[in-house]
């Protein structure tokens, strides 16, 4: 089957939430020994992870996290505060166990896996998922990012990792990356399908000066002048001034929602992944769980685009998936409230508000 086809498939079979379900989930909820609502954002949770399940008492353990790595050709261009190796060389990081999300996923107790899907250099260990589609994109300051053929490909590799997480036992996966660049990128993704500024997507990635934000904020809108990629045409985005590892968490997104898994975002660049996803099937959007709010500026406009708020805002911008693995206690004590706590009746407390009588 051709990737395309394939892809095709995917996002026909994903199906809307069960609302039956989610409806049952909310009475269960309410007959909890707690004041009706007074859970908040835990109790929305709950019923979104029943509509996406289909389970009353959703399961989301294991998690399981994929990072995918890819190098960016615009980087040449200076828009980072760090050079394009250090991309390679968090890959290694990551393998040899030494690296944030490495330290989260371990307290999670998640299925961890590292994907070269288009770092620039050649990468050898044992534990790395080769599934190189290219040796980083091209500079889209002069040329598309990749060919159509290439942004399909990686688009392919995402739903297949993901598959694979699935099949060793992941039930929520999360998504990450790691690219020298990838902010710029995102940035650009982000300005085009939320109609936000290239202003106001920009931020300043890991740690530029303001200086250079601005020149790396008219790099992008002349990137833009070039290439005008169509604004809802996720693979002319993507091949014009995508990011591998960007396809790839879109990938793993609308396969993770065509087999009714949760899906936890994580700062800017997934996010940006989602919106890809988002446009190549509008039904993804209930599938999406927002870990975090990042501090690079443009998460905003996404997750707003989105209408999805973050369940922590901790003033992070490091990627990697490390704020959506530290926000995955968060979905488990939703599953543990719905499945663990005492009704009213069973508990033999008085289920009557003094208002009401
Ligand atoms: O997740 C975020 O919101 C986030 C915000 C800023 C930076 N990052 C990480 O930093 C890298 C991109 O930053 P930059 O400055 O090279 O574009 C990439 O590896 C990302 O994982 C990630
Ligand atoms: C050291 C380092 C680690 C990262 N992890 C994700 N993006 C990163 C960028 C840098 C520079």
């Amino acid at each position: 089957m051709s990737a395309y086809i394939e892809i095709q498939k995917t996002l026909q079979s994903i199906q809307a939430l069960n609302h039956e379900k989610m409806e049952e989930a909310r009475e269960h909820i309410n007959t909890l020994t707690k004041p009706v609502g007074s859970l908040g954002k835990i109790e929305e949770l709950a019923i979104q992870l029943s509509g996406i399940t289909n389970q009353v008492y959703p399961v989301v353990t294991r998690p399981g996290i994929v990072v995918f790595a890819a190098d960016h050709g615009i980087s040449e261009m200076g828009v980072s505060a760090y050079p394009k190796e250090v991309t390679a060389q968090m890959v290694y990081n990551f393998l040899d166990g030494g690296a944030a999300i490495n330290v989260f996923a371990k307290q999670i107790n998640a299925l961890l896996k590292i994907v070269d899907i288009g770092v620039a250099e050649e990468i050898n260990h044992e534990q790395l998922l080769h599934k190189k589609v290219k040796y980083g994109t091209n500079n889209y300051l002069y040329e598309n990012a990749m060919t159509e053929a290439e942004a399909t490909q990686a688009l392919l590799v995402g739903m297949e990792t993901a598959q694979q997480l699935l099949d060793e036992g992941a039930r929520c996966i999360i998504v990450g990356e790691m690219g020298i660049g990838n902010t710029t990128t995102a940035s650009a993704i982000a300005s085009v399908i939320t109609g936000c500024s290239v202003e106001e997507a920009v931020g300043l990635g890991t740690g530029i000066s303001n200086e250079n934000r601005k020149e790396k904020v008219s790099i992008i809108a002349k990137a833009l002048e070039e290439r005008k990629p169509i604004r809802n045409d996720a693979i002319d985005i993507l091949m014009k001034v995508g990011g591998l590892e960007i396809a790839g968490m879109t990938g793993a997104i609308i396969k993770a929602s065509e087999k009714r898994i949760p899906i936890i975002l994580d700062g800017f660049i997934s996010t940006t992944a989602a919106l890809l996803a988002v446009l190549l099937e509008e039904k993804v959007k209930d599938y999406l769980i927002a870990g975090h709010l990042s501090k690079e500026q443009g998460h905003y406009h996404a997750l707003t685009f989105l209408n999805k708020s973050p369940l922590l805002d901790l003033g992070l911008r490091l990627g990697e998936g490390t704020g959506a693995a530290l926000s995955f206690p968060l979905l488990e004590a939703a599953t543990n409230m719905v499945k663990e706590m005492a009704t009213f009746q069973s508990a033999g407390i008085a289920n009557e508000r003094q208002e009401d009588k």
